[in-house]
């Protein structure tokens, strides 16, 4: 059998580029679709690279024309939490009608399976830990709504154009490629492990806790960090699981364990050997104090495990690439 072509939408970014590495590593043609708004053009190595835009139809009818994808995997999107409350027209724009785009134009191809890039943000404030994909979808910023949106249109387009899907709800996304070849290069970064990292390795950009006074073991908050190289083996498992399977498929992936800010702040200076204790400053507006993942479902029906999702491999793989780029950009 020839190999499997997957279309990875927002392949130059940190998620997406990790997956095309895990896909052409199993045998799967690659190729990226990204307009290089957030991603980089140098993430993307293992296959060609589109420059274009989801919400350009005619520029997606060329691509579908020519690649003749099996499964498209859908990363392309904003991911700012802060950014989505200040600006929800982005958001709305680029995921919602962006992502409405892509399966209109799927439709229009022939494509008919797709992995979409979900998120815990749509459940909102946990009524119950651990969350399992039954849980109250209830989101509570604009950009949980935006993806929230896109799995409504995936339930009811497989449904009623039999365009099948699987949704795969994110925990945290964590740690970088173990070899050192891609990694985390947002810009402005926010996400915890990646500013504490530049807090213990640089003087001047100290690393602040947001909030010691959650009802969590030692106060700061709970989050359920995943590494990115178990994400991308979930998106291979999905991507053959859907190959023969119907219907709009949710699951959670994470570990089920939580670990508090304050034990990522310790696990870094112990693996950067610094010793500079975190700022602690007061709560980010909308932060829940405690996201776990039940991940039941992916375990039993996808066969997916993590396996290097280890605070002390997620902390050592994201400092070792800190230290790669640093040395890169400064030299
Ligand atoms: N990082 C996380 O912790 C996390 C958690 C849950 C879900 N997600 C989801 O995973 C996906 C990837 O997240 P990430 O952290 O890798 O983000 P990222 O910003 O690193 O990657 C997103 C990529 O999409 C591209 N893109 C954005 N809009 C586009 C458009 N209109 N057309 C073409 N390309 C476009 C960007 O240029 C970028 O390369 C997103 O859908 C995000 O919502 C991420
Ligand atoms: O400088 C910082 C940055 C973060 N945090 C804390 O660290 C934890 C993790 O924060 P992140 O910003 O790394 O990630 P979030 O938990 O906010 O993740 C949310 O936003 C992501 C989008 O980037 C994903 O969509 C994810 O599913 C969603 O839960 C939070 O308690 C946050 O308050 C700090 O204490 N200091």
């Amino acid at each position: 059998m020839s190999a499997r072509t997957i279309l990875v939408t927002g392949g130059a970014g940190y998620v997406g580029s990790h997956c095309c590495k895990a896909f052409a590593r199993a045998g799967w043609n690659v190729v990226t679709l990204d307009n290089l708004s957030r991603g980089h053009a140098d993430a993307v190595k293992w296959g060609p690279l589109v420059e274009g835009d989801i919400l350009d139809a005619e520029m997606l009818d060329a691509v579908f024309a020519r690649y003749k994808p099996d499964v498209v995997g859908h990363f392309a999107a904003f991911a700012y939490v802060g950014e989505s409350v200040q600006q929800p027209e982005i958001y709305y724009h680029n995921n919602s009608i962006g992502s409405f785009t892509l399966l209109d134009r799927m439709r229009a191809a022939g494509v008919s399976k797709l992995i979409f890039s979900s998120t815990c943000a749509t459940y909102g404030v946990p009524q119950q830990l651990p969350i399992d994909e039954d849980h109250r979808q209830w989101p509570v910023n604009p950009y949980g709504w935006s993806k929230l949106m896109v799995e409504r249109m995936l339930s009811d387009y497989a449904a009623a154009h039999g365009l099948d899907s699987v949704a795969l709800r994110y925990f945290n996304a964590a740690g970088c490629d173990r070899e050192g070849e891609i990694g985390e290069c947002h810009d402005p970064e926010t996400h915890a492990i990646p500013l504490a990292i530049a807090g213990a390795l640089s003087q001047d950009r100290p690393f602040t806790v947001f909030g010691t006074d959650f009802d969590t073991r030692d106060g700061s908050a709970v989050r359920d960090y995943i590494h990115v190289e178990d994400l991308a083996s979930a998106h291979v498992l999905a991507a053959e699981w859907i190959l023969d399977r119907r219907g709009f498929n949710p699951f959670n992936l994470g570990t089920g364990q939580g670990t508090t800010v304050l034990e990522i702040a310790r696990a870094v200076g112990k693996i950067c050997g610094v010793k500079r204790p975190p700022q602690i400053g007061p709560r980010r507006t909308g932060d829940p104090p405690v996201l776990i993942a039940d991940a039941a479902k992916a375990h039993s029906e996808l066969g997916w495990a993590p396996q290097v999702s280890d605070i002390e491999t997620i902390v050592r793989t994201a400092v070792a690439w800190h230290q790669k780029s640093n040395l890169v950009h400064s030299g």
